[in-house]
């Protein structure tokens, strides 16, 4: 049995993610923690991994502590910048338990994965590309983190086939054109009755190609979020990994 605890454990995903490790054959719920809760409760005799889904501002610091504390962490709360990632592998370096391991994904559902993987390998074959998601409007972060790592990833697509800047000649913009990321304009759209959704447009002259991702319902990520707790507890990926591709053979 993996001993599981959960983060952020009254939360839209938190409270799924309860329900899928007690769901579960070869999971255990160990501790349910939510805000105001001591993290110091959860230690490598309780805990094989924490699963963390709480707000951006307050991820990285959890984070470094249940590091410190010599557990294994899979994180599913936006928010992640180089500079924070960085400090995940510099608490590791140091972390008490050898081989330790944090894994984070923007998106756990296989249809936003292949969604992201797609759009990778459609990238250096068109002229333009945007990014737009689309997210019930209790979301607190836009873009959405899923955004974010789409459009870095068609930026460096695009820079490794030798591209140039996506074709745009506005001149006046009130901020409709959405925000740039590495060169990728991104949109987002908050709307009472969605959950999460992406879209990624492509165009040539004469042509597009759309690639889109829809998520219904959270238990959507359940699978991918059980699929890590399984990986990181099996002491196979020590250190930082980013993305649930890595898991996919992909
Ligand atoms: N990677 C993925 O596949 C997905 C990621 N997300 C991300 O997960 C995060 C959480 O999303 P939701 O569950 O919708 O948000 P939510 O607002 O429903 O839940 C967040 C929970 O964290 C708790 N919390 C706040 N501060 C805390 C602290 N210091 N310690 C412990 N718990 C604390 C809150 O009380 C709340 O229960 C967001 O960043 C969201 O973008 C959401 C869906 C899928
Ligand atoms: O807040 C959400 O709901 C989601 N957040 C993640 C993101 O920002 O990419 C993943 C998914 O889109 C749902």
């Amino acid at each position: 049995m993996i001993k599981v605890s959960v983060v952020g454990a009254k939360g839209r995903m938190g409270s799924h993610v309860v329900e899928a490790v007690n769901g579960a054959e070869d999971t255990s719920l160990a501790l349910a923690l939510d805000a105001g809760d001591d993290l110091t409760q959860i230690t490598p005799e309780n805990t094989d991994v924490v699963v963390e889904f709480t707000v951006p501002t307050v991820s990285l610091d959890n984070v470094l502590a249940l590091v410190a504390q010599g557990v294994n962490v899979v994180v599913g709360t936006t928010g992640w910048t180089d500079e924070k990632l960085d400090q995940v592998r510099a608490a590791l370096a140091k972390a008490p338990r050898e081989n330790q391991s944090v894994f984070i994904a923007p998106n756990f559902a296989i249809s936003a994965v292949l969604a992201d993987y797609f759009a990778k390998v459609a990238a250096p074959y068109f002229e333009s590309a945007e990014v737009i998601e689309l997210h019930h409007p209790n979301k607190v972060d836009a873009p959405s983190g899923t955004a974010i790592h789409t459009a870095h990833a068609i930026a460096e697509a695009r820079k490794d086939a030798g591209l140039g800047a996506v074709p745009d000649n506005t001149q006046t913009d009130g901020g409709s054109r959405g925000q740039v990321i590495d060169g990728i304009h991104v949109h987002a759209v908050r709307l009472r009755g969605l959950n999460a959704h992406e879209e990624v447009l492509f165009g040539n002259a004469g042509e597009q190609l759309t690639i889109r991702a829809d998520s219904f319902d959270r238990i959507s990520f359940m699978p991918g979020v059980l699929l890590a707790v399984r990986k990181i507890a099996s002491g196979n990926y020590p250190g930082l990994t980013v993305g649930l591709d890595h898991f996919l053979n992909l």
